[in-house]
């Protein structure tokens, strides 16, 4: 009877594909291959690797027209039991192919074929049977063999700090005395220096975290803006080292400060590997491989990270729960916070979601005793919250967006020795250019939306897409040259804050000013002199830092964020305010946020200004169970980029027509509607919505509809996805 082997192979199709062993492969031998191994696989025309399922013996396809894999890569799985588990569960749950599931778990190397990069060094059989004396007249050749001598394989960035380079070691390979080998640290169990005392309210949490070791649990640590969360990680993570287990720590895209692995680095004499985009391909197959082969103790990453195979994971930490750069928003769109979850119950091990303004998600779940709830109410050392105001901006005189009195509360922060954080999330010099003679707008041609202006390069960029134009010198409509910039960003608010305080320096913190990790830990090392000074950002300067020096956090725009069309806006307003007024008074003297608005009696300003974010989120959580929408009900959305407009409507048509007779009462169908910006980068969008009551409903009526999608024939240039769980419906 034929063996056949079943794989997961990196394509768009959503289904596992049957290979034949390869031909030197004997059929009994290949029946008890195991799952996860790699395969290279002949694929149309190409030669792919893909992961080994399963072995069957039968198949549906018929033996004649079956080909054989080319090799099988491994003799043992690359991917950890549980991680194997995780794919094969996030395929199906987000219905996205498995073999690009697969390929997320998987390192690049990995992914390319390669073998494991083998970065250690031992002692052969012959090199372990050499005297003493051996090669006295190679004394470096001698060196080495010394320091393999312990029996131990040595990692060879280890021995070339000890100055044997990788001449001398291929030397002694040739002589066959020493041969490379992966690492295999033995890692001793590791205890955190101390920290500070902890507050009752810590204490408990770690007590109830640390009684879960060993099965699974989630806890939702909600706690007020330098509470203290870290701290209580960090005790959870010292215990699950202790354990001679590893720890995996999840933190926002932006959140991976120098100064976060600073803090785990002082604490934890113990390898840590990172996992970020700023690392190279090579480094990060290198921490893939070290949380792999258990050589790293803590695998501290953003979002992918999710997915690193660790043969000892005793617990994961997802820290500021509710970032939404957690869900990946192309491609495989999956949310790693939701995945840690599911991978803790995997594992066996407790899992702990952080934040100071957890997502209604989990708020809902902890509400329903699904996840244990900790509360921090208090910041840690007996900090004060900081106080919060509004400033009426009606009838105010604005420069550059900043009203009188913001500018005197700066102005008296900076005397008092202080550091002030203005908050605008807005980049570039203007929103818009626009021509005072005729009324001509710069609009993108590749999406509906105006082109933003930067000074500093001359140039009009669209922020949804990556045009960018030179900026014109006079109208190219009727030749006026009298062009006016509307609407504010940060260039332009810089140059004004520059002039009008000029006794101390602006910082400007956003993704055109700060590029890359070695930019922002200049910039947080300067800030951290405490000097005084201005600091004027987006978003990228309010996730979790830690600047002692600020007293005074300003928001210029706050209006900008008070209206938005989707159903999360106003969690997204909640949250992100909380977040940047949580950046005052973190060092000795209390703090103050003001927030500028035109509608200081808006309720959810009112609500803002008055009461603590879980009152808030609390208030929202019931209108969101009143409108049936998540966390109380549960969306899919099928999208659609089409080249022609009204092709992605009618093509949705179709998939809603077939797939409806099979769509139960728990779920409803609503659309296709154009997205709230229909043309993007030269695409026409569109959606169709699928609300549901209920999670067994939800992907069952998500199954239907991407295999209604999959039915029927998508014109040529039309690309579909499903998003499982979507961000925002826009
Ligand atoms: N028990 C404690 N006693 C004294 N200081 C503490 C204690 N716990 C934490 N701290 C200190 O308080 C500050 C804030 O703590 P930490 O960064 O852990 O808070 P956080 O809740 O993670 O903050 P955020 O969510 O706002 O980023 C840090 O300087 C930390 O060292
Ligand atoms: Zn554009």
């Amino acid at each position: 009877m034929p063996t056949y082997l079943r794989i997961a192979v990196p394509s768009p199709l959503r289904r596992l594909f049957d290979y034949l062993p390869p031909a030197d492969e004997d059929p009994d031998t290949a029946l008890s291959l195991p799952s996860g191994i790699r395969v290279r696989v002949p694929f149309g025309r190409r030669s792919v690797v893909g992961v080994l399922i399963a072995t069957a013996t039968r198949s549906e396809v018929p033996l004649s027209r079956l080909k054989s894999a080319d090799a099988i890569l491994d003799t043992v799985p690359l991917l950890s039991p549980a991680v194997f588990d995780l794919c094969r569960w996030a395929s199906g749950y987000y219905l996205h192919p498995p073999g690009e599931v697969f390929t997320a778990a998987l390192s690049k190397r990995l992914r390319e074929g390669r073998a494991p990069l083998q970065d250690a060094w031992r002692l052969t059989a012959r090199g372990q049977g050499l005297g003493e004396e051996a090669l006295a007249r190679a004394p470096r050749q001698q060196a080495a063999l010394r320091a393999l001598s312990g029996g131990h394989a040595v990692e060879a960035s280890a021995l070339k700090s000890q100055g044997m380079t990788s001449p001398v070691l291929r030397e002694l390979e040739k002589k066959g005395l020493v041969e490379r080998c992966e690492s295999a640290l033995q890692l001793p169990p590791a205890a955190g220096a101390d920290g500070p005392r902890l507050g009752d309210a810590q204490a408990s949490a770690v007590r109830q975290i640390i009684a879960d070791a060993g099965s699974f649990h989630c806890h939702l640590l909600e706690g007020v803006t330098g509470s203290g969360k870290t701290e209580v990680y960090l005790r959870a993570i010292s215990h699950c080292l202790q354990q001679g287990r590893q720890a995996l720590v999840l933190v926002p895209e932006i959140g991976l400060t120098p100064q976060t692995v600073a803090r785990f680095r002082e604490r934890f004499d113990t390898p840590i590997a990172l996992l970020h985009s700023g690392l190279t391909d090579a480094e990060r197959s290198q921490s893939w491989d070290r949380a792999r082969r258990g050589d790293a103790a803590i695998i501290l990453g953003t979002r992918s990270a999710v997915f690193a195979s660790c043969p000892r994971l005793g617990i994961i930490i997802v820290d500021e729960e509710h970032d939404a750069s957690y869900k990946q928003q192309d491609g495989f769109r999956y949310s790693a916070r939701d995945v840690a979850v599911k991978r803790a119950q995997l594992e066996a091990c407790p899992v702990v979601l952080g934040s100071a303004t957890p997502s209604l998600e989990s708020t809902f779940n902890a509400l329903r005793d699904r996840y244990r709830h900790h509360r921090l109410e208090q910041r840690a050392g007996g900090r004060a919250m900081p106080r919060l105001s509004a400033i009426d901006v009606r009838r105010q005189p604005l420069t550059a967006g900043l009203s009188p009195v913001l500018l005197e509360h700066t102005g008296q922060a900076l005397a008092e020795g202080r550091q002030v954080l203005l908050f605008l999330n807005r980049r570039g010099f203007a929103a818009s250019l626009q021509c005072h003679d005729c009324g001509w707008i710069a609009d993108c041609e590749h999406c509906d939306a105006r082109m933003t202006v930067h000074r500093r390069r001359r140039q009009l960029r669209c922020h949804h897409c990556s045009a960018r134009r030179r900026l014109p010198e006079a109208c190219p409509q009727c030749g006026s040259t009298s062009l006016i910039a509307n609407g504010l960003g940060t260039e332009q608010a810089e140059d004004f804050l520059q002039q009008h305080f000029d006794r101390w320096p602006v910082y400007r913190v956003d993704s055109d000013s700060v590029t890359g990790h070695a930019d922002m830990a200049t910039l947080v090392s300067d800030i951290h002199r405490g000097d005084p000074c201005i600091l004027l950002g987006t978003q990228m300067l309010t996730k979790g830092h830690h600047f002692p020096g600020v007293g005074l956090v300003g928001v210029i725009d706050s209006d900008a964020l008070l209206f938005s069309a989707d159903f999360r806006g106003e969690e997204r307003l909640a949250q992100l305010l909380t977040q940047v007024a949580g950046r005052a008074g973190r060092g000795d003297l209390p703090g103050e946020m003001l927030l500028q608005t035109h509608y200081p009696d808006h309720p959810l300003m009112q609500a803002l200004l008055t009461r603590p974010y879980a009152e808030i989120a609390a208030d929202l959580l019931l209108q969101r169970q009143e409108r049936g929408l998540p966390p109380a009900g549960h969306i899919a959305l099928l999208r659609t980029d089409a080249r022609a407009e009204g092709e992605g409507e009618t093509f949705l048509q179709d998939v809603r027509r077939h797939a409806a007779p099979r769509i139960d009462a728990a779920s409803q169908l609503i659309g296709p509607l154009p997205s709230a910006m229909p043309r993007r980068a030269g695409k026409h969008r569109s959606q169709l919505i699928c609300l549901s009551t209920d999670r067994a409903s939800a992907a069952a009526s998500a199954a239907t509809l991407v295999a209604a999608t999959e039915a029927l024939k998508a014109p040529a240039g039309l690309h579909w996805f499903i998003d499982i769980d979507p961000l925002d419906t826009l």
